[in-house]
């Protein structure tokens, strides 16, 4: 019975979270479509459950504990389905624990679908009121190598096909370039695009304009020190959403792409403009590291009814 929730988002990617240390509530697809839907239940663009790693049952969440993860963020996208790795979504989990007084570090590993995950408060590098979060997003992969494309998207609004790159964030990406800013805007993301070939697993579709005239210079100076930084601009269409106002794991593949695009000596920060706010994405060692805001927005008390409606969509 779930009886108390929390909303939440990373630049506008929006999140309900259930408590559930013991891991009594794992709840159905059908009720976590009714806890994401805006009109009908909560809303939000997936659900997170905060649960003990030790107590979830989930495969390789006791790695997790026993690597010190004392929780684990069991993540759903807002059709119910499950996923590996949530970017914004592990800020925000790390947030909740943190604002709850759930875990007492700054740094500390939290448990996930792709293995466990270190997380860092740290100060928001503009200067803002809103906590930061940096997250060691562990290894990507180009799973059909890194060279140029491997697929083609045709998008509703975008003329003709488009080459795309594969990345692998533990969860599935791809990355297609476009030629402007205006095109970027073009692209309607209402109906998912099709991708060819078929990924068997479904993907996330990241629509870039590498765009060095975005202003994040002058910034990105502050927070690279001496380095140089890329910028990209970025639009998704998520597997098991539809559009959103970002994406942390999106907003990796995107900066893994146009970094692997950009050839020998291409810069190892990136700032990826969404239309939910910028993230930071570096790049070291073969590992990826997001860094960006986490918001608590509000405690919900599920009235009778949606608690009657959650009951009656139980397993
Ligand atoms: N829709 C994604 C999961 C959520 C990713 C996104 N919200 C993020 O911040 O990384 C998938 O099915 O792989």
């Amino acid at each position: 019975m779930i009886t108390q929730a929390s909303t939440g988002h990373g630049t506008g990617n929006d999140f309900v979270l259930v408590l559930d240390p013991q891991g009594a509530n794992d709840p159905t697809e059908l009720q976590t479509a009714l806890l994401a839907d805006r009109r009908r239940g909560i809303g939000g663009d997936g659900v997170i459950r905060v649960v003990r790693s030790a107590d979830s049952g989930i495969p390789g969440a006791e790695q997790a504990a026993a690597a010190g993860a004392e929780w684990f963020m069991d993540y759903r996208n807002a059709d119910g389905s499950l996923a590996e790795m949530c970017g914004n979504g592990v800020r925000v989990f790390a947030h909740y624990l943190m604002e709850r007084g759930l875990v007492d570090a700054h740094d500390f590993p939290v448990g996930t679908r792709d293995g466990t995950k270190r997380v860092e408060r740290i100060a928001d590098p503009r200067g803002g009121p809103e906590a930061w979060y940096r997250v060691d997003m562990g290894e990507y992969r180009f799973p059909r190598g890194s060279d140029g494309a491997d697929s083609l998207v045709e998008t509703d609004g975008i003329a003709v096909a488009r080459p795309a790159l594969s990345v692998d964030l533990g969860n599935p990406h791809t990355v297609l370039a476009l030629a402007s800013r205006a095109e970027l805007d073009a692209a309607d993301l209402r109906r998912p695009p099709r991708v060819d070939p078929v990924p068997p697993e479904g993907t996330n579709i990241e629509y870039i304009v590498v765009d060095p005239a975005s202003g994040h210079e002058p910034t990105g100076a502050q927070e690279t020190g001496a380095q140089a930084a890329g910028a990209v601009r970025m639009r998704v269409h998520e597997r098991g959403v539809g559009e959103t106002f970002a994406c942390g794991t999106g907003a990796c593949a995107a900066a893994l792409a146009a970094r692997s695009w950009a050839g020998a000596g291409a810069p190892d920060y990136w700032f990826v403009e969404q239309p939910g706010g910028t993230v930071r994405v570096e790049v070291a060692g073969g590992r990826a590291y997001l860094s960006g805001p986490a918001v608590l927005t509000a405690e919900v008390t599920p009235s009778p009814e949606l608690t009657a409606a959650l009951e009656a969509l139980a397993g």
